[in-house]
């Protein structure tokens, strides 16, 4: 895999919010099947790296490339059409629709519909909504949630509310998923569930997936590579075997270092 092309090329990214360096010379390659995690205390610039990889912020320095294409400055839905897909720290789901009619959802953004067709039911949605709808339980049915499809999104526990959000970001069939911070807030049982989906679409279908946790313990559980930031810059990558026996990295982690945000 090491030779294949990356999904998303990060190279050597920085953002400054004013005098403050909040991402210094950042990089990564995700390609086809990684499952990467990017730690790092609070500040650390893991927001922002995320940001500027979906397209919401746009890089101060660096390239940013999605399958050999440059992307670097490009809107978010060019980064989703391109098949980088994301999910969000807080739920956005459509509350009075069911589980099945979120992922129709994600389905009609990928096939063009459009939001607003998709929601007005228009003549080019109603052609298509059988095979959306066919489409979309067959997504709900693979990771997990078939016995969901039916209940409406603000019905379900805040876990299965985040995993149908992973499933409609799945609707828009990305070649990388990245989370983030995706089991915030979540109980224990919540997590296990939310471990098996992510391992379900990185193992069994072969997505590449960058997780952004503030919970180093899940991303060492889930991830075969890690990345950590420390304010603003990157400070270790590897195993999580070796990132947790890294002295920088449990230093930064335990705060036994001093100093504020980098600044420029
Ligand atoms: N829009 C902004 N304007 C000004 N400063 C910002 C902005 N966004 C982030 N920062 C600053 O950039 C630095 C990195 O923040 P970022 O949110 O990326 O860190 P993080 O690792 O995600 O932290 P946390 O785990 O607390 O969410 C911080 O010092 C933060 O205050």
């Amino acid at each position: 895999m090491e030779d294949s092309e990356p999904i998303l090329a990060a190279n050597e990214i920085g953002k400054r919010f004013g005098g403050l360096v909040a991402l210094q010379d950042y990089s990564l390659a995700l390609r086809p099947g990684d499952l990467v995690g990017l730690i790092g205390p609070n500040g650390a610039g893991k927001t922002t790296a995320f940001n500027v990889m979906t397209g919401v912020l746009a890089p101060t320095s660096g390239r940013l490339a999605v399958r050999g294409t440059d992307m670097t400055g490009r809107p978010p839905h060019r980064f989703a059409e391109s098949g980088v897909a994301r999910t969000f720290q807080n739920v956005r789901l459509f509350a009075d629709l069911s589980v099945l009619e979120n992922v129709m959802a994600g389905l009609h953004m990928r096939h063009g519909s459009g939001m607003v067709a998709t929601l007005l039911a228009l003549p080019g949605f109603r052609r298509s909504e059988r095979e959306i709808a066919e489409k979309a339980r067959g997504i709900v049915e693979m990771l997990g949630l078939g016995h969901l499809a039916d209940e409406r999104a603000m019905d379900l526990s805040y876990g299965d509310q985040r995993r149908v959000e992973i499933a409609r970001a799945m609707a828009t069939e990305p070649r990388a998923l990245l989370l983030d911070e995706p089991a915030a807030g979540m109980n224990a049982s919540e997590t296990e569930d939310l471990l098996r989906l992510v391992a379900r679409i990185n193992g069994d279908l072969g997505i590449a997936v960058l997780v952004v946790e503030h919970d180093m313990s899940l991303v060492m559980r889930l991830c075969r590579r890690v990345q950590v930031l420390d304010r603003g810059r990157f400070l270790a990558e590897g195993t999580p075997q070796d990132i947790q026996a890294d002295a920088d990295v449990v230093a930064a982690y335990l705060g036994t270092r001093r100093g504020g945000g980098a600044r420029a």
